[in-house]
């Protein structure tokens, strides 16, 4: 195959239509049951021969100016001849190009993508032109590339594609994150992890590397962000909801490890204040910040019937964020904090991952300080979601919530169940609640009845005026 086969406009548009057919089935495709339209493709190949490519996908649902677009990251490898060591990772053949033919594979699973995106990595070097291009690094004192290269797909629920790096002795596993919506920006995940890890703790995955690079953005301009993270790999752990709804299905309590998982909490937030911007928690400040549940209850409310009798209790509950007097200084925080996204490690506790934020808010968003009290929040409400998990959790869900509390209130200092911080928490609590009512009615309406009925409990539990 030559290599104008790779790179020719003719081919690109045959990659698109190819890549269009393929994505809807794929996990990470957000344009499921939409009428999708490729508005523009960028490709860059990774390696000397051009069989490791990254596409930069333009997708737009609908017609016209306004429609929504959405830039996707898709890691191809395209092959003179099929491979049938992986079949099962074909994404299609290409039409003929002067009789040259071309067999295009989902790069994740295919040895020579992963080979030259960890080759990127560990030599720093880059790829691709200045409309389009990526540029791997090492992190300053960061783990190395295991030698081997041996790659695997993890499998599983997830709105990105991991690749595991398997090391031999005296090597550190890793895992590559490959991030499948570009956006303008520094990613949080890299930023806030690495910036964890360099002031030594321990909460989160050792950092290696990751890929960065520049595409052209859905308004055409171009801008940069990352594409790739590579941190260590704990291999053996577990993650927390696997742990915590073991437990509720054998009635064991979980109070000793939500309270170190609280602890845990705690610890991290301290270390992010600490090492990444805060800002004071003004009067202006505060009032943004309703504003912004205020929207966020006209969202879920509008987007979901069944919330609709509760606009009026839901706005009333999150407007008194504006009346507190003394908050704690906001900061960088894990921002969409559940059991799913702590891992149990028999050498470390509880460590946390993912610090990407909601995927449902805009990059931007999810970069500024923000209340800390919104992780503790979130994992309130995955505790109830635990307890769901079998008819009759009895008070399993609450004895976690307490003991989690307890735990967070020993290592900060002070209580989030008291004065002022429980109107903040009572407010970003419901906020969460009102998210997981939109997302389950989009994603998993069998889901939909737990946070509905959470609702329904915070609007009806006890005032959280302190006075
Ligand atoms: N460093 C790690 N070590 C072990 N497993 C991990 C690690 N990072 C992620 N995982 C596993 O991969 C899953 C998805 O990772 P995550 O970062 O949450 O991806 P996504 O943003 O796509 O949801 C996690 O729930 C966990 O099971
Ligand atoms: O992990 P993601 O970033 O993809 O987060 C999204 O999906 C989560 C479900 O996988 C969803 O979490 C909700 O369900 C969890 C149980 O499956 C529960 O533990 C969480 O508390 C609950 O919010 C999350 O909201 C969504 O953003």
């Amino acid at each position: 195959m030559s290599a104008d086969v790779r790179t020719s406009a003719a081919s690109d548009e045959a990659v698109a239509a190819l890549l269009l057919e393929w994505a809807p089935a794929q996990r990470w495709f957000a344009h499921k049951g939409v009428a999708a339209h490729v508005e523009r493709i960028e490709r860059t190949p990774l390696d000397e021969g051009g069989v490791a490519q990254l596409v930069a996908l333009t997708v737009r649902s609908g017609e016209g100016e306004d429609a929504p677009r959405t830039v996707y990251s898709v890691p191809i490898s395209v092959r003179p001849a099929p491979d049938e060591a992986l079949a099962a990772a074909l994404v299609g053949e290409l039409p003929d190009v002067d009789g040259a033919r071309a067999w295009v594979y989902d790069g994740p699973h295919d040895p020579t993508w992963t080979r030259a995106l960890l080759t990127l990595v560990a030599s720093e070097e880059g790829a691709g032109s200045r409309s389009f291009g990526v540029h791997g690094t090492s992190a300053d004192g960061g783990l190395p590339v295991p030698a081997g290269a041996r790659t695997k797909v993890l499998g599983g629920e997830q709105s990105n594609t991991s690749i595991v790096v398997a090391a031999d002795e005296g090597e550190t596993p890793l895992i590559a994150k490959v991030f499948r919506v570009l956006s303008a920006g520094d990613n949080p995940d890299v930023v806030v992890q690495t910036a964890l890890a360099d002031a030594g703790c321990g909460r989160v995955p050792r950092p290696s590397g990751w890929v960065d690079g520049h595409w052209t953005d859905v308004s055409g301009e171009r801008v940069a962000g990352h594409f790739v993270h590579l941190t260590e790999f704990l291999a053996g752990s577990e993650d927390a909801w696997r742990v915590a709804t073991a437990a509720v299905a054998q009635g064991r309590d979980f109070s000793a490890e939500a309270r170190e998982l609280g602890r845990a909490t705690a610890e991290v937030h301290a270390v992010l204040a600490a090492e990444l911007a805060t800002e004071e928690a003004t009067p202006q400040r505060l009032a943004a910040l309703a504003d912004g549940l205020l929207e966020r209850v006209e969202w879920a409310t509008t987007a979901v019937p069944q919330l609709r009798e509760v606009a009026g209790a839901a706005r009333a509950r999150v407007d008194a964020v504006r009346g507190v007097a003394h908050a704690p200084a906001l900061q960088r925080v894990h921002g969409d904090y559940h059991l799913g996204q702590v891992l149990h490690s028999a050498s470390r506790g509880w460590v946390l991952l993912d610090f990407e934020g909601e995927p449902l808010r805009p990059l931007s968003e999810r970069s500024l300080p923000d209340l800390a009290l919104r992780d503790v929040a979130g994992m309130l409400r995955s505790f109830d979601y635990a307890a769901s998990t079998v008819p009759d959790p009895g008070d399993w869900g609450p004895r976690a919530r307490e003991a989690f509390l307890d735990g967070y209130a020993e290592v900060v200092g002070t209580d989030p169940r008291q004065g002022e911080q429980a109107v903040l928490l009572a407010a970003l609590e419901l906020d969460k609640a009102l998210y997981e009512v939109v997302y389950e009615a989009r994603n998993r309406p069998d889901w939909l009845r737990i946070p509905l009925d959470a609702v329904h409990r915070l609007l009806q539990s006890a005032s959280a005026d302190p006075s």
